[in-house]
Order: C-alpha cells, then sequence, then structure tokens
C-alpha cells in the first residue's frame, strides 16, 4: 500500500494523494500537459527544469518506458503527478514501468488526486507556486513552504542543464518515427554536406536527430558559447535550442545571438524563438498557465496552412514590443500569441513550438526543411 503524498499551492488549496516514484519533498511552479502520450518524452524534456507537473489525460503508464525514447539524460522536472497510474505495463518496447522510472531519477510523484480539479484552478487562477512531499504531510507547512519558494521568474535555469563540452551528434532518427508516419514529406539524407552548430540551451535529442536526418553534420555547444567559439567551428548554419525557465535574465546567450545574427542562418525552437526574439529588441512576458501538449493549433501565415504542434512553454513573446526587423510568420489559434517569427533582412527565424515533436504530431517538420532550404541558399550564394 503507497503511503500518502500532498500537493500544496500557493494559494493555499492542498491535495492529497498517494506517493509515487521517489518519497521526497520538492518545490517547483505546478503546471499541466494535455498530451494522452509522450510521458517518457515529456518527462526528459530539459525545459521542465524547477517544475511539478500534472497529466491532464486520466491514465499514464500503460506502455512502460524504455532506452530509446529518452530526450535528454534523464528527468529534469521536479515532480509529476497523474490520476491514475496504469498498474499494467504492455507493449513490445517497453523496458521497465514509469514508477521504476521516476525511482531511478529520484523524482516524486504523486498519483490519485482529481488532476481535473487541480487543472481547473491553474487555467482559472494562473499556474503558482507549489510544494509536492510524500515526507512533509502538514497543510499549513507545506503552504508557508509553497509561498516561500523561488519560482521561475528571474532565475536562470539553463546553466543546470546546459552540457558540460561541446560534442558531436551521433544518434540518428528513430526508425519508428519515419515508419509511423506514412505521409512524412523528408527524406533521409546520409551525405552530412552542411554543418550546423547546436546552442545547446537543454535541448531535445530529437532535433540534432532531425537535423541528421537532413543530411546535417550536428556540431553541440553548450548555449554559453561565444560568438568566436560558434563561428570557428565553420558552420553553415546555427541552431537555438529550446529550454528551461525565464529567457530575459539569459543575457549571455542573448548577446551571443546578436553577435550571431547575419553571420549565418540560424534557426530557434522555443527558447530559442524567445533568445532570438530578446536579441532583436522584442520582450517576453510569462503567460497566465502557459501552453504544454501534443494538440495545439498553429496557423503558417505564409501558407494558410493549420498544423497541430507539440508545445511546451510557459512564456511568450510580447506582441506590442515586437521591433520592426522581425515579422510574425506563426500564430497560436488558441490564445492568438506569437507562434513564430522570421528577421525582414537577415537569415533567421524561430517558432515557439516542437517541430521535431517528441512527444506529438509531425505537421510541423517542415520547418527543418526551410532551414535546411536557408542554409543550402547562403552556401550556393557564397560559392
Ligand atoms: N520548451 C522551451 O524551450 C520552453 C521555453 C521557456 N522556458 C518557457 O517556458 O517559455
Amino acid at each position: 500500500m503507497s503511503q500518502p503524498a500532498k500537493l500544496a499551492l500557493e494559494d493555499g488549496t492542498v491535495f492529497t494523494g498517494l506517493a509515487f516514484g521517489a518519497i521526497g519533498e520538492v518545490s517547483g511552479e505546478a503546471c499541466f500537459n494535455t498530451s494522452m502520450t509522450g510521458y517518457q518524452e515529456i518527462l526528459t524534456d530539459p525545459s521542465y527544469r524547477g517544475q511539478i507537473l500534472t497529466m491532464t489525460y486520466p491514465q499514464i503508464g500503460n506502455y512502460g518506458v524504455n532506452a530509446e525514447d529518452m530526450e535528454s539524460g534523464k528527468i529534469h522536472m521536479a515532480g509529476f503527478i497523474v490520476r491514475e497510474a496504469s498498474r499494467v505495463v504492455s507493449n513490445f518496447r517497453s523496458e521497465g514501468s514509469l514508477d521504476e522510472f521516476l525511482k531511478k531519477n529520484n523524482v516524486v510523484g504523486m498519483t490519485d488526486i482529481d488532476t481535473r480539479a487541480l487543472v481547473r484552478r491553474l487555467r482559472n487562477n494562473g499556474s503558482m507556486k507549489a510544494v509536492l512531499s510524500s515526507v512533509d504531510l502538514d497543510d499549513a507547512s507545506l503552504v508557508e513552504k509553497a509561498k516561500s519558494s523561488a519560482g521561475l521568474v528571474g532565475r536562470d535555469l539553463v546553466q543546470e542543464v546546459l552540457p558540460a563540452q561541446q560534442s558531436l551528434w551521433e544518434e540518428d532518427l528513430s526508425p519508428w518515427i519515419k515508419m509511423g508516419d506514412k505521409t512524412r514529406a523528408l527524406a533521409s539524407r546520409k551525405d552530412q554536406d552542411l554543418h550546423v552548430v547546436a546552442l545547446d540551451y537543454g535541448m531535445k535529442w530529437n532535433i540534432p536527430r532531425h537535423l541528421r536526418d537532413l543530411g546535417c553534420k550536428v556540431t553541440v555547444l553548450p548555449g554559453t558559447a561565444s560568438p568566436e567559439e560558434v563561428l570557428s567551428h565553420n558552420p553553415d548554419g546555427i541552431f537555438l535550442s529550446n529550454g528551461p525557465g525565464d529567457p530575459e535574465p539569459l543575457t549571455g546567450p542573448i548577446e551571443t545571438i546578436q553577435g550571431l545574427l547575419g553571420k549565418k542562418p540560424i534557426f530557434g525552437i522555443c527558447l530559442g524563438h524567445q533568445l532570438l526574439s530578446l536579441a532583436c529588441g522584442a520582450k517576453t512576458f510569462k503567460l497566465k498557465f502557459g501552453h504544454r501538449g501534443a494538440n495545439q493549433p498553429v496557423l503558417d501565415i505564409q501558407t494558410d496552412k493549420v498544423e497541430i504542434t507539440s508545445q511546451n512553454h510557459g512564456f511568450a513573446v510580447e506582441e506590442g514590443s515586437l521591433p520592426s526587423c522581425l515579422e510574425i510568420t506563426h500564430r497560436n489559434l488558441n490564445d492568438n500569441t506569437i507562434a513564430g517569427v522570421k528577421h525582414k533582412e537577415l537569415a533567421a527565424f524561430s517558432v515557439q513550438y516542437h517541430p521535431e515533436a517528441s512527444a506529438g504530431p509531425h505537421d510541423s517538420e517542415y520547418l527543418f526543411t526551410r532551414f535546411r532550404e536557408s542554409m543550402d541558399q547562403q552556401k550556393g550564394a557564397a560559392v
């Protein structure tokens, strides 16, 4: 029989459920994800650093976990909450249960609360600081801890998930992705005729897998690299990755991007999109409860097509602050916020969502092709 666990929000609400995964206590921002599947990719996405995530889908864990579906080397999120953890793990790819995976990664979890009530509270009142504990079960003490916890705003969380050193990316895109998507338009290329430097702020691994699949050699550098360091690799293009937390305190990476703009084609995803926009003079703001899920509709203004996208962000680029050098290319159709921008004169564009999916639909894969085309164009022009 599991022992009890509690989630306390800074507004004084306390949910009591059962402990799951590791026993312990963590603080973080309470948020929710509306994906029905993909919990392993979500858990290992480094952008969740500092957050306690609740899945809205009521039963999680039924297909287990495996060594292939990792989006980074470990789980970075602070805590994980599900309504019901599947008691049965059944899939031919499964190598273990979600409970064991959480324990192995020392991640505190909880099951058996009314996740609908929690999510409704977060949607109505906004994301909140929270404490999840299976060691302290005193409501007043937990609420106090939630109130005095650090929160996300103004903190540099990227330094906690940065790679220690540069590396050459060597993993291919999973054959399951290609097999599962019969409409997949992208042809795999092995030639590595282009070189991309990926600035890693907590990068999801399916991004360099995609770049490699498009025929790019990918050198991964810590996101704190200087413009000189990046350019010393003589890249054909520069990729700006996703990553955790508030983008505004990341002054070093923003200055680096300013030093790289116009030198080589740039493509940014999520935090990379926010940093590119900040480098061009825009501002970012905190969304009320963020966008997290694999079912977020986005309009590509250029083609007038709607794509269903995978998202995980709590901040966004402020429309009123957009400098005249940037043009809006994509909009989130749930709340009309900016979902993509491009530079009007220089080869630089970015999206607030995740074309690499993992987990989620592959509608937006075309963005990798756009990046490849902008590199091909610039390389062709230079010859
Ligand atoms: N996935 C990401 O890169 C997230 C970006 C940023 N940390 C945000 O929450 O908005």
